[in-house]
């Protein structure tokens, strides 16, 4: 069984995504829950917002430890920043208390990086460890994150091609890293539950099976 954090954000869309790629899914939000799952997806949302939440429900230090100790995740936009052990623009709360994550994977990332919601874009990726014949991954971006530094143990799963996408001034030139996998950690900058992709929640599940 496989959780989703639910706390902000589209829980809905991964616990759809979740069931049409073989899995049972449930809501997970307080640190029991936590326990009864094999795997949990961080969904997109605000990270800010469920870093603190997190923190409220008392569930933050128990999926860290967790994480520590080997849990599968799949963190998907917002989910992705809140697995970075380093946020490049940590934003800080209203008593100035900066942003946390749970960390876990060794990289970088920068918020809202592509731009705010109007740069928001889709694109075509070659995704690594996903089923190739079935044409790239088409992939939606809203205030997504970029990965700007890989620890050595972070594979790189898929990057926008600065050709392909409507942001050639922002990417300045270069491509991107919007999917990073170590270990049992998986992240992307996009949002595969939206446009009725499975293979990236078929690779977590894969993942969390320790066939992938
Ligand atoms: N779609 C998303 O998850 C956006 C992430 C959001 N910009 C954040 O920083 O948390």
């Amino acid at each position: 069984m496989v959780g989703v954090l639910a706390l902000q954000g589209d829980v809905r869309e991964h616990l759809a995504a979740l069931e049409q790629a073989g899995a049972r899914a449930v809501k997970v939000r307080r640190p029991e829950e936590l326990d009864e799952v094999d795997g949990l997806v961080v969904p997109g949302g605000e990270s800010t917002t469920i870093d603190k939440l997190a923190r409220a429900f008392g569930i933050a230090e128990p999926l860290r430890a967790k994480i520590r100790a080997g849990f599968p995740v799949y963190g998907s936009c917002a989910g992705m920043i809140l697995l970075a052990d380093e946020i490049a623009d940590p934003t800080p709360d209203l008593a100035g208390r900066p942003q946390e994550s749970f960390g876990g994977l060794d990289i970088t990332v920068r918020r809202n990086a592509f731009g705010r919601q109007r740069e928001s874009f889709e694109t075509d990726l070659d995704f690594k460890e996903v089923d190739q014949s079935r044409g790239p991954v088409h992939a939606v971006f809203i205030r997504g994150p970029w990965v700007e530094r890989v620890g050595p143990d972070v594979e790189v799963l898929a990057e926008v091609d600065p050709a392909h996408a409507s942001h050639t001034a922002t990417l300045g030139g270069r491509s991107r890293i919007v999917a990073v996998r170590s270990g049992r950690l998986l992240a992307t900058s996009f949002h595969p539950e939206v446009t009725g992709e499975t293979r990236i929640h078929e690779l977590f599940i894969r993942m969390i099976r320790g066939e992938a």
